[in-house]
């Protein structure tokens, strides 16, 4: 559980008087998540989640909240944010934004089946689609992110993983970046970022990864993410076919995506076995907090790595 922000109810209490989605009658921290505070809040109109952002800055939110709202409007399976009074679709809540959406029917899933797979692969095409109607703001080079993180984080680590390290990260600056197809994308979309009820997505949640970049990374963390299982160090390959063909069904890859998806979804393992050796080396300061085993994402690389 990640609490790094404990609120009062009367200082939810207070909050909610800028929104119009009723009066506070209970609220409660949330046992998942890993970079933000989170909290159940029912009110006397409806069940709702209240998100104080601690993982970006407010800089960050316009961009990152208008895709929200945008993929929300075009009919995309995602938590619908709620505006305030003034317009806004965030305040400020004990120093740090805050944000309220809708609460979603579905459960985050743990192990996605086949079916489930096919889904995500479809509605993340169809995010794709329309999120091509958005300028790419926020455009983040994702080789740099890897390479700055690394020279932070490499003195820590013994020869053979400093070594597997520093190879992926120059592997990462071989892809065509500018001349993949970019645009707004999650980001991080794992298997406890969709809501599901049973087969049925209820959405996507938890875009504060968000970024413009290119498509092909976003298919490609969501690959790694739903399709290979950390503890048995297994990529299901079923799976895979299936979340690319409801990908494609919705938007085809081009030839050079194609020749590029093996590169990518190494990149993709490094970018996340970089973020968890990060939040385990220089672990943030709160009261619950989560961190996940970089072990997992650097034996997937290793994996990956051996397919060639
Ligand atoms: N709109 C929503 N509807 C229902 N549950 C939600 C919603 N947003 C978040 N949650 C719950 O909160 C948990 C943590 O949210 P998440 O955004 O993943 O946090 P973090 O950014 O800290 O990783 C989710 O696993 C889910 O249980
Ligand atoms: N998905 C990332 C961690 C980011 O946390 P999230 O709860 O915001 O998705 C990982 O698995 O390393």
């Amino acid at each position: 559980m990640s609490i790094y922000t404990v609120v009062e109810h009367s200082e939810l209490n207070e909050y909610l008087k800028g929104y119009d989605i009723g009066t506070l009658t209970g609220f409660k921290g949330i046992e998942a998540g890993v970079e933000n505070t989170n909290y159940f809040v029912s009110t006397t109109e409806g069940e709702f989640v209240l998100t104080l952002v601690e993982s970006v800055s407010a800089a960050d939110l316009p961009f990152i909240l208008g895709f929200v709202a945008h993929l929300s409007a075009r009919g995309v399976a995602v938590a619908q944010p709620i505006r305030n009074q003034q317009g806004e679709l965030f305040g400020e809540l004990k120093q740090k934004p805050a944000v309220f959406m809708k609460r979603l029917a579905g459960d985050p899933l743990d192990k996605p089946d086949n079916v489930q797979c096919e889904v995500i692969g479809l509605t993340l095409a169809q995010a794709h689609l329309v999120a091509v109607e958005l300028p790419a703001d926020a455009y983040q080079n994702i080789y740099h992110w890897c390479r700055n993180l690394s020279e932070k984080v490499l003195p820590e680590l013994d020869e053979e993983q400093a070594g597997q390290l520093a190879a992926a990260v120059q592997a990462a600056g071989d892809l065509p970046w500018s001349e993949l197809p970019s645009g707004p994308v999650h980001a991080d979309l794992f298997p406890d970022n969709a809501l599901f009820d049973g087969h049925n997505l209820a959405g996507l949640i938890d875009f504060y990864h968000a970024c413009s970049t290119a498509y092909l990374y976003d298919l490609a963390v969501t690959l790694n993410a739903w399709c290979f299982d950390e503890e048995k160090q297994f990529y299901d390959t079923d799976k895979e076919q299936l979340l690319l063909a409801g990908y494609e069904s919705v938007r085809p890859l081009s030839g050079q995506e194609r020749q590029c998806l093996p590169a990518m979804k190494r990149v993709a393992a490094l970018r996340f076995w970089l973020s968890r050796l990060r939040d385990t080396l220089f672990p943030k300061e709160g009261e619950l907090i989560t961190v996940k085993d970089p072990e997992g994402k650097r034996q997937l690389l290793t994996f990956l790595e051996n397919q060639g």
